[in-house]
């Protein structure tokens, strides 16, 4: 958690980002990184994670804002929301992505279960400036219901930090959507491999189209990329 804060800067300085939004992430990584600390699959009941952010390292961030922009990708959704912090990379992204491309299709598709939890995103994300908001569609409650409907005709890129329960499930409603090329980025793989123990027979399995490799973030981040 210290080499998380003492490399913030350098980490930050990997996204392209206005100076509002760039002390803004500054600040909430912060804060998070300051919070004690919260693992789905560890004995803490799942309501002790309403008031933390539990938010994906900014080393994370940055490679997964650095992925959608080298994939291009204009059609994220993420799964598990909290505070947005995530969130704002993937705007970030995707609102770039669309200004290259000459369009202004593209969105991200958020998601949380939790309202006092929306209501913080929200307001980070009004924080953050333009364009960030205007990127993303924030989906309240049950994600394996939300993602249910109203989704793009294609997904470019899925982004699981949620429980390690619901992973395989939101894959699943998420995957006949995905294109060629669509990446998976599943947070905190080996640190909950047994919570994982479904996802990661079905990825394995050459039937469903998926290669994958776990990087060595903290936790481990699993990179799958859908290859039809
Ligand atoms: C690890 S946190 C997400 C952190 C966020 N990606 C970030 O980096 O800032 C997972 C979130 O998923 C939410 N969640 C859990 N179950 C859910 C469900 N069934 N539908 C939607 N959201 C859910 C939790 O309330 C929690 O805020």
């Amino acid at each position: 958690m210290a080499a998380h804060l003492d490399n913030l800067g350098d980490t930050l300085r990997s996204i392209r980002a206005a100076p509002r939004t760039i002390e803004l992430l500054r600040d909430l990584h912060t804060q998070a990184l300051t919070e004690s600390p919260y693992l789905s699959v560890d004995s803490q009941p799942q309501s002790a994670a309403l008031d933390r952010f539990v938010a994906l390292e900014p080393d994370k961030c940055a490679l997964v804002y650095l992925l959608l922009r080298a994939n291009g990708a204009r059609f994220v959704v993420e799964a598990g929301t909290s505070f947005g912090v995530s969130t704002i990379y993937l705007a970030l992204a995707v609102s770039q992505n669309a200004s290259v491309q000459n369009t202004t299709q593209g969105k991200v598709i958020a998601t949380e279960n939790e309202p006092t939890k929306a209501k913080r995103a929200r307001e980070h994300w009004s924080a953050a400036g333009d364009p960030i908001q205007d990127w993303i569609e924030l989906r309240e409650g049950d994600l394996r219901e939300t993602l249910k409907v109203d989704m793009p005709e294609t997904i470019d890129f899925l982004l699981l930090d949620i429980w390690s329960v619901l992973a395989l499930p939101t894959l699943l409603v998420v995957k006949p959507r995905l294109r060629v090329g669509a990446m998976v980025v599943v947070d905190n793989y080996s640190a909950s491999r047994e919570g994982y123990r479904d996802l990661t027979s079905y990825l394995g399995d050459p039937k469903n189209g998926f290669k994958s490799i776990t990087t060595p973030f903290q936790g481990g981040l699993h990179v799958a990329v859908y290859l039809g």
